[in-house]
Protein backbone atom coordinates (compact mmCIF):
# COMPACT_ATOMS: atom_id res chain seq x y z
CA UNK A 1 0.00 0.00 0.00
CA UNK A 2 1.18 3.75 -0.51
CA UNK A 3 1.62 5.85 2.30
CA UNK A 4 0.92 9.04 2.11
CA UNK A 5 1.14 12.01 4.78
CA UNK A 6 -1.32 14.81 4.66
CA UNK A 7 -0.71 18.07 6.46
CA UNK A 8 -4.03 19.85 6.41
CA UNK A 9 -3.94 23.66 7.23
CA UNK A 10 -5.16 27.35 6.44
CA UNK A 11 -1.29 28.48 5.52
CA UNK A 12 -1.81 31.93 6.09
CA UNK A 13 1.15 32.07 5.46
CA UNK A 14 2.81 28.88 5.32
CA UNK A 15 6.01 28.43 7.27
CA UNK A 16 9.24 26.63 8.17
CA UNK A 17 6.99 24.72 11.06
CA UNK A 18 4.71 23.31 8.49
CA UNK A 19 7.98 22.29 6.71
CA UNK A 20 10.07 20.76 9.46
CA UNK A 21 6.23 18.61 10.47
CA UNK A 22 5.82 17.12 6.88
CA UNK A 23 10.11 16.46 6.43
CA UNK A 24 9.95 14.78 9.98
CA UNK A 25 6.85 12.63 9.44
CA UNK A 26 8.63 11.89 5.79
CA UNK A 27 11.44 10.06 7.26
CA UNK A 28 9.81 8.96 11.15
CA UNK A 29 7.29 7.36 9.09
CA UNK A 30 8.70 6.04 5.54
CA UNK A 31 6.19 7.84 3.54
CA UNK A 32 5.77 7.78 -0.11
CA UNK A 33 4.68 11.34 -0.33
CA UNK A 34 3.73 14.26 2.10
CA UNK A 35 0.51 16.61 0.51
CA UNK A 36 0.36 20.11 2.11
CA UNK A 37 -3.75 20.42 1.92
CA UNK A 38 -5.14 24.13 1.98
CA UNK A 39 -8.67 24.23 3.29
CA UNK A 40 -11.59 26.18 1.88
CA UNK A 41 -13.03 27.40 5.00
CA UNK A 42 -11.19 26.19 8.01
CA UNK A 43 -13.73 24.45 10.23
CA UNK A 44 -12.74 25.81 14.12
CA UNK A 45 -10.60 29.04 12.77
CA UNK A 46 -12.31 33.09 12.21
CA UNK A 47 -11.95 33.36 8.63
CA UNK A 48 -9.64 36.17 7.30
CA UNK A 49 -9.78 37.91 4.15
CA UNK A 50 -5.95 39.38 4.32
CA UNK A 51 -4.52 36.61 1.84
CA UNK A 52 -6.92 34.75 -0.74
CA UNK A 53 -7.37 30.78 -1.76
CA UNK A 54 -5.26 31.84 -4.69
CA UNK A 55 -2.30 33.63 -2.64
CA UNK A 56 -2.19 30.51 0.08
CA UNK A 57 -1.89 28.13 -3.12
CA UNK A 58 1.07 30.26 -5.08
CA UNK A 59 3.12 30.30 -1.28
CA UNK A 60 2.81 26.29 -0.86
CA UNK A 61 4.05 25.79 -4.39
CA UNK A 62 6.48 28.25 -4.01
CA UNK A 63 7.59 26.14 -0.71
CA UNK A 64 7.17 22.54 -1.75
CA UNK A 65 9.22 23.34 -5.58
CA UNK A 66 12.34 22.13 -4.11
CA UNK A 67 11.20 18.47 -2.63
CA UNK A 68 9.64 16.19 -4.83
CA UNK A 69 8.04 14.60 -2.46
CA UNK A 70 6.08 17.31 -1.19
CA UNK A 71 2.74 17.58 -3.18
CA UNK A 72 -0.70 20.10 -2.76
CA UNK A 73 -3.83 18.05 -2.30
CA UNK A 74 -6.60 20.83 -3.46
CA UNK A 75 -9.56 18.69 -2.91
CA UNK A 76 -10.84 21.06 -0.41
CA UNK A 77 -10.48 24.72 -2.46
CA UNK A 78 -12.20 22.02 -5.22
CA UNK A 79 -14.99 21.39 -2.78
CA UNK A 80 -15.25 24.60 -1.21
CA UNK A 81 -17.22 25.45 1.92
CA UNK A 82 -16.16 24.40 5.33
CA UNK A 83 -13.67 21.97 4.82
CA UNK A 84 -14.46 19.45 7.30
CA UNK A 85 -11.72 16.55 7.31
CA UNK A 86 -14.20 13.45 7.54
CA UNK A 87 -15.40 14.58 4.08
CA UNK A 88 -11.70 15.31 2.72
CA UNK A 89 -11.19 11.54 3.62
CA UNK A 90 -14.45 9.70 2.95
CA UNK A 91 -13.73 11.33 -0.89
CA UNK A 92 -9.71 11.16 -0.81
CA UNK A 93 -10.05 6.93 0.11
CA UNK A 94 -12.95 6.60 -2.46
CA UNK A 95 -10.71 8.06 -5.05
CA UNK A 96 -7.39 6.40 -3.74
CA UNK A 97 -8.53 2.55 -2.52
CA UNK A 98 -4.60 1.34 -2.46
CA UNK A 99 -3.61 4.08 -0.46
CA UNK A 100 -2.82 4.36 3.82
CA UNK A 101 -3.38 7.95 4.78
CA UNK A 102 -1.42 9.66 7.65
CA UNK A 103 -3.09 12.93 8.61
CA UNK A 104 -0.27 15.20 10.29
CA UNK A 105 -1.62 17.19 13.35
CA UNK A 106 0.25 19.89 15.70
CA UNK A 107 -0.40 19.80 19.40
CA UNK A 108 -2.91 22.38 19.25
CA UNK A 109 -5.35 20.58 17.06
CA UNK A 110 -5.07 16.92 19.16
CA UNK A 111 -6.18 19.20 22.03
CA UNK A 112 -9.21 19.86 19.81
CA UNK A 113 -9.70 16.65 18.15
CA UNK A 114 -12.98 15.54 20.46
CA UNK A 115 -14.45 18.17 18.43
CA UNK A 116 -14.04 17.51 15.14
CA UNK A 117 -16.87 16.89 12.83
CA UNK A 118 -17.35 13.23 12.88
CA UNK A 119 -14.27 11.86 14.51
CA UNK A 120 -15.13 8.62 15.61
CA UNK A 121 -15.31 7.49 11.80
CA UNK A 122 -12.87 9.80 11.14
CA UNK A 123 -10.85 7.67 12.96
CA UNK A 124 -11.12 4.62 11.22
CA UNK A 125 -10.34 6.35 7.95
CA UNK A 126 -6.90 7.90 9.04
CA UNK A 127 -3.82 7.13 11.15
CA UNK A 128 -3.18 10.48 13.37
CA UNK A 129 0.31 11.30 13.32
CA UNK A 130 1.39 14.18 16.21
CA UNK A 131 4.06 17.21 16.59
CA UNK A 132 4.35 18.87 19.95
CA UNK A 133 3.80 22.39 20.07
CA UNK A 134 4.41 24.58 22.70
CA UNK A 135 1.31 25.96 24.12
CA UNK A 136 -0.54 23.04 23.97
CA UNK A 137 -0.40 19.59 25.96
CA UNK A 138 -0.26 17.62 23.01
CA UNK A 139 -2.50 14.65 24.86
CA UNK A 140 -5.88 13.42 24.02
CA UNK A 141 -6.86 10.56 25.71
CA UNK A 142 -9.71 9.48 23.53
CA UNK A 143 -7.89 8.96 20.28
CA UNK A 144 -5.19 7.45 19.21
CA UNK A 145 -2.04 10.14 17.77
CA UNK A 146 1.17 8.39 17.06
CA UNK A 147 3.75 11.02 18.29
CA UNK A 148 6.63 11.90 16.12
CA UNK A 149 9.80 13.07 18.01
CA UNK A 150 11.04 16.16 16.30
CA UNK A 151 12.54 19.59 16.91
CA UNK A 152 9.53 21.75 18.54
CA UNK A 153 9.30 25.21 17.19
CA UNK A 154 7.60 27.69 18.78
CA UNK A 155 6.64 29.46 15.30
CA UNK A 156 2.71 30.52 13.67
CA UNK A 157 1.34 32.05 11.14
CA UNK A 158 0.25 34.08 13.45
CA UNK A 159 3.46 35.10 14.52
CA UNK A 160 4.80 35.68 11.00
CA UNK A 161 1.27 37.59 10.28
CA UNK A 162 2.53 40.32 13.43
CA UNK A 163 6.16 40.39 12.60
CA UNK A 164 4.77 41.59 8.91
CA UNK A 165 2.36 44.16 10.05
CA UNK A 166 5.04 45.47 12.60
CA UNK A 167 8.21 45.13 10.85
CA UNK A 168 9.52 42.16 12.61
CA UNK A 169 12.41 40.26 11.14
CA UNK A 170 11.56 37.72 8.97
CA UNK A 171 14.40 35.81 8.17
CA UNK A 172 15.27 31.36 8.41
CA UNK A 173 10.88 31.90 9.53
CA UNK A 174 9.36 31.79 5.97
CA UNK A 175 10.27 29.24 3.31
CA UNK A 176 12.50 30.67 0.52
CA UNK A 177 10.90 33.10 -1.69
CA UNK A 178 7.65 33.61 0.47
CA UNK A 179 8.24 36.25 2.07
CA UNK A 180 9.40 38.74 -1.56
CA UNK A 181 6.19 37.45 -2.67
CA UNK A 182 4.38 38.69 0.56
CA UNK A 183 5.57 41.90 -0.23
CA UNK A 184 4.93 42.50 -3.35
CA UNK A 185 1.30 40.82 -3.24
CA UNK A 186 1.53 43.60 -0.45
CA UNK A 187 -0.02 40.68 1.92
CA UNK A 188 -0.46 41.36 6.10
CA UNK A 189 -0.49 44.63 6.50
CA UNK A 190 3.03 45.28 4.16
CA UNK A 191 1.00 46.97 1.18
N1 LIG B 1 5.23 25.15 14.85
C1 LIG B 1 4.43 24.11 14.70
N2 LIG B 1 4.66 22.94 15.37
C2 LIG B 1 3.83 21.87 15.21
N3 LIG B 1 2.75 21.86 14.42
C3 LIG B 1 2.45 22.98 13.74
C4 LIG B 1 3.28 24.16 13.83
N4 LIG B 1 2.76 25.12 13.02
C5 LIG B 1 1.65 24.59 12.47
N5 LIG B 1 1.45 23.31 12.88
C6 LIG B 1 0.37 22.41 12.51
O1 LIG B 1 0.19 22.50 11.10
C7 LIG B 1 -1.22 22.42 10.78
C8 LIG B 1 -1.64 23.63 9.96
O2 LIG B 1 -1.41 24.81 10.73
P1 LIG B 1 -1.96 26.24 10.28
O3 LIG B 1 -1.86 26.38 8.81
O4 LIG B 1 -3.27 26.50 10.89
O5 LIG B 1 -0.82 27.19 10.93
P2 LIG B 1 -0.76 27.94 12.33
O6 LIG B 1 0.64 28.40 12.49
O7 LIG B 1 -1.35 27.10 13.42
O8 LIG B 1 -1.73 29.19 12.01
P3 LIG B 1 -2.38 30.35 12.91
O9 LIG B 1 -1.29 30.95 13.75
O10 LIG B 1 -2.93 31.30 11.89
O11 LIG B 1 -3.44 29.69 13.75
C9 LIG B 1 -1.95 22.27 12.12
O12 LIG B 1 -2.15 20.89 12.37
C10 LIG B 1 -0.96 22.86 13.11
O13 LIG B 1 -1.13 22.30 14.41
O1 LIG C 1 -13.06 18.35 10.56
C1 LIG C 1 -13.02 19.08 11.57
O2 LIG C 1 -13.97 19.18 12.37
C2 LIG C 1 -11.77 19.90 11.81
C3 LIG C 1 -11.66 20.77 12.89
C4 LIG C 1 -10.50 21.50 13.06
C5 LIG C 1 -9.44 21.36 12.15
N1 LIG C 1 -9.59 20.50 11.11
C6 LIG C 1 -8.50 20.36 10.11
O3 LIG C 1 -7.24 20.35 10.73
C7 LIG C 1 -6.27 20.96 9.89
C8 LIG C 1 -5.55 22.08 10.65
O4 LIG C 1 -6.50 23.08 10.98
P1 LIG C 1 -6.12 24.62 11.16
O5 LIG C 1 -7.33 25.24 11.77
O6 LIG C 1 -4.92 24.62 12.08
O7 LIG C 1 -5.79 25.16 9.81
C9 LIG C 1 -7.03 21.48 8.67
O8 LIG C 1 -6.94 20.51 7.63
C10 LIG C 1 -8.47 21.56 9.17
O9 LIG C 1 -9.44 21.44 8.14
C11 LIG C 1 -10.70 19.77 10.92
Amino acid sequence: MKRVGILGGTFNPPHIGHLICANEAFHALKLDEVRFMPNAIAPHKQHREDATTFNRIQMLEMMIKPYPYFKIEKIEIERGGVSYTYDTMVELCEREPDVQFYFIIGGDMIDTLETWYNIDELVKLVKFVGFKRPGSTSSNSNYTVQMIEAPEIDLSSTLIRHRLATGGTLKFLLPEGVEAYIRKEGLYGTG
